[in-house]
């Protein structure tokens, strides 16, 4: 039985990062086919673990096959620099996936960084409302189809970074984030928006990850990721690295 949260989630453990961003990206073509009734909206995850999973939705083969115009692309956080900064997950992902294939430009959402942070997040909050058509989250009508989300070595997800004042956040879909442990400021979902999801799911590579993992799974709450709830299921995606002693189930 699939679970909506962290310690009843789905984990599937795959052989190595090449098979975890085959089998994302065929689940991710999977869940946008299959919706039919208004557009796929979708929130991806930065930093390096889906490098592998964009190069492979930009394949032609891949690409060709995706609902591209009918898809809305937001990202569940990003670092407070420019676009054009090595540190941008939208450009990252610009480079690796958005250029290549054919998303309405107005369909991606990049989260801004031209003001401070705090306003950015009041600006991509409303950018998520106007698509969502309320201010109030509603159970039962997710913001999200699927929310893509890593995990780094000290249990932050999006950038929710542990003894931050985001994770305490209610009320706010989006929120700024100033790390302790991580540079640049960030601007990041909050735990509202991501539980307002049709599904989560977590790619997690490399042994570096595994004891976190496992403390993730057992459901520690001192870590930001232990608190991830999703409407639907909540899926792990990991490689056997990271899965240490963890079985698929
Ligand atoms: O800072 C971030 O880190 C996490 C994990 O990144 P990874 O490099 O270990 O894959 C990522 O999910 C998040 O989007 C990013 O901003």
């Amino acid at each position: 039985m699939s679970g909506h949260d962290v310690t009843s989630a789905r984990v599937v453990v795959l052989e190595d990062g090449e098979a975890v961003a085959q089998k994302m990206a065929q689940w991710l073509l999977d869940q946008a086919l299959a919706k039919t009734d208004g557009p796929f909206v979708v929130a991806l995850s930065g930093g390096s673990t889906p490098k592998r999973l964009f190069k492979i939705m930009a394949e032609p083969a891949y690409a060709s096959k995706f609902p591209w115009r009918r898809t809305h692309i937001f990202f569940g956080d990003d670092r407070h620099v420019p676009f054009t900064h090595d540190d941008s997950n939208y450009r990252m992902t610009d480079e690796l996936l958005l250029e290549h294939v054919d998303l309405p430009a107005e369909n991606a959402h990049p989260i801004p960084a031209d003001g401070t942070a705090e306003q950015d997040a009041v600006w991509y909050q409303s950018a998520l409302q106007d698509l969502y058509g309320s201010h109030h989250l509603t159970p039962g009508k997710p913001l999200f189809d699927v929310v893509m989300l890593g995990m780094g070595p000290d249990g932050h997800t999006a950038s929710l970074f542990p003894r931050q004042p985001i994770l305490q956040e209610k009320t706010k879909w989006v929120a700024a984030c100033t790390p302790d442990n991580a540079p640049h400021d960030r601007v990041s979902l909050t735990y509202p928006a991501i539980h307002s999801s049709r599904n989560v799911v977590f790619l997690i590579e490399g042994a570096g990850k595994a004891e976190m993992l496992a403390r993730v799974r057992s459901g520690d709450e001192s870590l930001p990721a232990s608190h991830i709830t999703s409407e639907g299921e909540v899926v792990f995606l990991v490689d056997k690295a990271a899965a240490g002693e963890l079985q698929n189930g």
